[in-house]
């Protein structure tokens, strides 16, 4: 579904994601792990042609996303509030994208009742504005506005980290429903390596901006992670062939 070739990024003369080739397969459940800074978000980014690569592209599809839009009818992507319109209320958002999609108001509605526990009461008819939210509030606006689009491909980067953790388990539950039912292929970034491994059946881990690994998920993958990120990035650049 996903095929990057050779892509870079440079930013203020340092190479922030280097990336030769990767692919990633329809239906697939990607985790996207990898220390602060490593190029996560980055990668998002040019998935998204938010921001192009200084050379090598990307493809969905088939398709290179630098100048075209068909792969904007097929992917969802929460990647922070900024993807958000602040000054409408969660319901005016979410039947704003509804209708980009070519969903009814009585659509949206009814979609959201199965929203209603991941909303735990906090969202829907509080009369407030997306910028009145809590930061936990407004990502779980973010998710459902996605999930909504019932996209084949979903994008989301850091979604557990200012939720709670009821909401993150729901979250698990619903990520794999959706994979289970829709057949979604997903791309999760996260630094909650239980719950990334939990929802993924591959785990791609960057650093520096390089895929250090890309593992299929099993019963070991969580230790197998938990002994790289316990050894430092610093230990591990000095540390002799
Ligand atoms: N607009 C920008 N201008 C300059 N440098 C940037 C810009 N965006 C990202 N970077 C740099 O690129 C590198 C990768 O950042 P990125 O946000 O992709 O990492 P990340 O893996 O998502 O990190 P985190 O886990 O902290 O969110 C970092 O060194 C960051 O400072």
């Amino acid at each position: 579904m996903i095929e990057v070739t050779d892509i870079t990024k440079v930013y203020a003369g340092k190479t922030v994601v280097n990336i030769p080739r990767l692919e990633i397969r329809q239906g697939e459940t990607i985790g996207l792990v990898g220390n602060n800074g490593a190029g996560k978000t980055t990668l998002f980014r040019m998935i998204l042609d938010l921001i192009r690569p200084e050379q090598g592209g990307i493809l969905s599809k088939g398709e290179v996303v630098a100048g075209h839009e068909h792969w904007k009818d097929y992917t969802a992507a929460f990647l922070d509030e900024g993807f958000l319109i602040d000054y409408l209320t969660p319901e005016e958002y979410l039947y704003f994208i509804g209708g980009l999609h070519g969903q009814h108001k009585a659509q949206v509605d009814e979609f959201l009742i199965t929203l209603m526990e991941f909303f735990n009461g906090e969202i829907l008819q509080r009369g407030k504005y997306i910028r009145d939210l809590s930061k936990g509030n407004q990502c779980k606006v973010g998710i459902a506005a996605c999930l909504l689009q019932k996209p084949e491909l979903l994008m989301l980067d850091e979604p557990f980290a200012n939720i709670d953790p009821s909401t993150q388990i729901r979250l698990k539950n619903l990520l794999k429903e959706l994979n289970k039912q829709q057949g979604t292929t997903s791309i999760v970034s996260s630094h909650d390596l239980n719950h990334i491994t939990d929802v993924s059946d591959r785990i791609i881990l960057m650093e520096k901006g390089v895929v250090i690994k890309d593992i299929a998920t099993n019963s070991s993958t969580l230790k197998e992670l938990e002994d790289y990120f316990a050894v430092g990035q610093i230990e591990r650049n000095e540390a002799p062939d």
